[in-house]
């Protein structure tokens, strides 16, 4: 078996592809496609090369729940001892069912909090809200005051740091919605010391997503250092220093080492934290979950239109948006492969009535007939939990490969599931 220096759990054993030791193609004849495959073992890995990164350092890993928000996985990742971040009241109800015992290690982000969600939270007893606005501050203190809670808050900064990545995912910048203007951060946290209901605890800054190099995450968190150290000065002493999640993985061919590169990235981040003491918050979602997963599809057609040749899969758009979205690059590999079969080159498509909706274009592989498996790669995170109705398509099963064992963490759904809310 060739995967001891693959970074994801998907590896060929003789000619089949296998995840952590299990038959991709039996699982597709079992559950059907498309179908989300996962491997809790690989997540347990990656979840352990963040802890090695930061041993030593008083932190908490809060996964970032929006990468993929399974109950199955975040029941999972609660046991390991993570915390989450979350970014909605939707997704504080799945930590509640899935990890209750976790509540207490939650972290809520998100620019437009509303009310009720504020409500749930403080009820639930939160770690932190990392609150990006002065108008949020206020009405977090009003629901606060009205519940008889305190809200342990983090002011989310915006630390206005270059991240290279898709301008739709970079966030750290003053153009950028996200977060309060770091020159401001004084100001909001004299008001916040004052308000009742508001307890400022710590700060927080995210500065975007698949980030692939280290040095604007030290940036952004020497940005913070120092605000940190001005408060404690103001008489504010922060404890929670949440660094944010957005550390990228290769999603191409290119060698990648997941150990080595966030070792790298908790090297940079440690520097930056030298002889200072406060509790460290990460907030990684894609690190942890992007390679556990792929999304598996069957060949439904191929076609040649003109010049192009098409192949049709029974997965779409609606069941894996990113390279619709932005362009994104996932590799596509034969369930079975057939060393008899000739290179070719052709779209990658779904069923769904619009044109972006391609997996991949001008791809070469294998040729791909009717009838084939192929597995696209790294699609655990941003996947199913970005996934839609669109076409009243129904959204695939996922399974979870668990110490050599299938568990069903979600079954396909039925026509009837699509229309219980629906009135007429
Ligand atoms: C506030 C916050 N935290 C964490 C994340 C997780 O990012 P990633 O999946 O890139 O680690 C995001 C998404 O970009 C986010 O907006
Ligand atoms: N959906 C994006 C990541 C969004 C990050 C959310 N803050 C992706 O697939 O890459």
């Amino acid at each position: 078996m060739s995967s001891s220096a693959s970074p994801r759990p998907f590896v060929y054993d003789g000619d089949r592809l296998v995840c952590s030791g299990v038959d991709v193609a039996a699982l597709a004849d079992e559950f059907g496609t498309p179908l989300y495959v996962y491997s809790a073992d690989a997540v347990r890995e990656r979840v352990a090369m963040i802890a090695n990164g930061f041993a030593g350092v008083d932190h908490t890993i809060c996964y970032a729940v929006k990468a993929n928000s399974a109950l199955g996985l975040l029941k999972r990742l609660g046991a390991l001892g993570c915390g989450f971040d979350i970014v909605s009241g939707g997704e504080l109800e799945r930590v509640r069912r899935a990890a209750p015992e976790a509540v207490s290690r939650v972290v809520f982000s998100g620019v437009g909090k509303q009310a009720w969600e504020m409500d749930a939270a403080l009820e639930a007893g939160i770690l932190q809200f990392n609150v990006e606005s002065e108008a949020e501050l206020e009405l977090l203190a009003e629901r606060a005051q009205a519940l008889g809670k305190t809200a342990r808050v983090a002011l989310r900064v915006n630390p206005d740091v270059f991240a290279e990545t898709h301008p739709y995912i970079s966030t750290g910048m003053s153009e950028h919605k996200f977060g309060i203007a770091i020159a401001r951060a004084r100001q909001v946290y004299a008001r916040a010391a004052q308000l009742e209901g508001i307890e400022p605890t710590g700060v927080s800054v995210h500065i975007g997503s698949q980030i692939r190099s280290v040095e604007p995450f030290a940036a952004a968190l020497q940005r913070v250092r120092e605000l940190v150290e001005e408060l404690r000065k103001d008489g504010i002493n922060l404890r929670n220093v949440d660094a944010g999640g957005g550390f990228g993985i290769e999603y191409g061919t290119a060698a990648f080492d997941p150990a080595a590169s966030v070792q790298q990235y908790a090297k940079a981040l440690r520097s930056v934290l030298e002889g200072f003491d406060a509790h460290l918050l990460l907030e990684p979602g894609r690190f942890i979950i992007a390679q556990a997963g792929a999304l598996v599809t069957r060949v439904l057609y191929t076609k040649q239109n003109g010049a192009k040749r098409f192949v049709i899969a029974d997965a779409a758009m609606n069941d894996l948006i990113r390279p619709a979205l932005y362009k994104a690059h996932h590799e596509i590999v034969p369930v079975l492969l057939d060393a008899s079969r000739p290179a070719s080159k052709a779209d990658i498509v779904g069923p769904v009535c619009e044109s972006g909706d391609f997996f991949a274009q001008d791809r070469e592989t294998a040729e791909l007939r009717s009838g084939d498996l192929v597995a696209l790669l790294d699609a655990g995170a941003y996947g199913m939990s970005l996934a839609s109705h669109y076409n009243t398509r129904v959204h695939p099963a996922e399974v979870l490969i668990e110490d050599g064992k299938t568990v069903l963490i979600r079954r396909r759904e039925t026509l009837d599931d699509l229309f219980v809310a629906e009135l007429y």
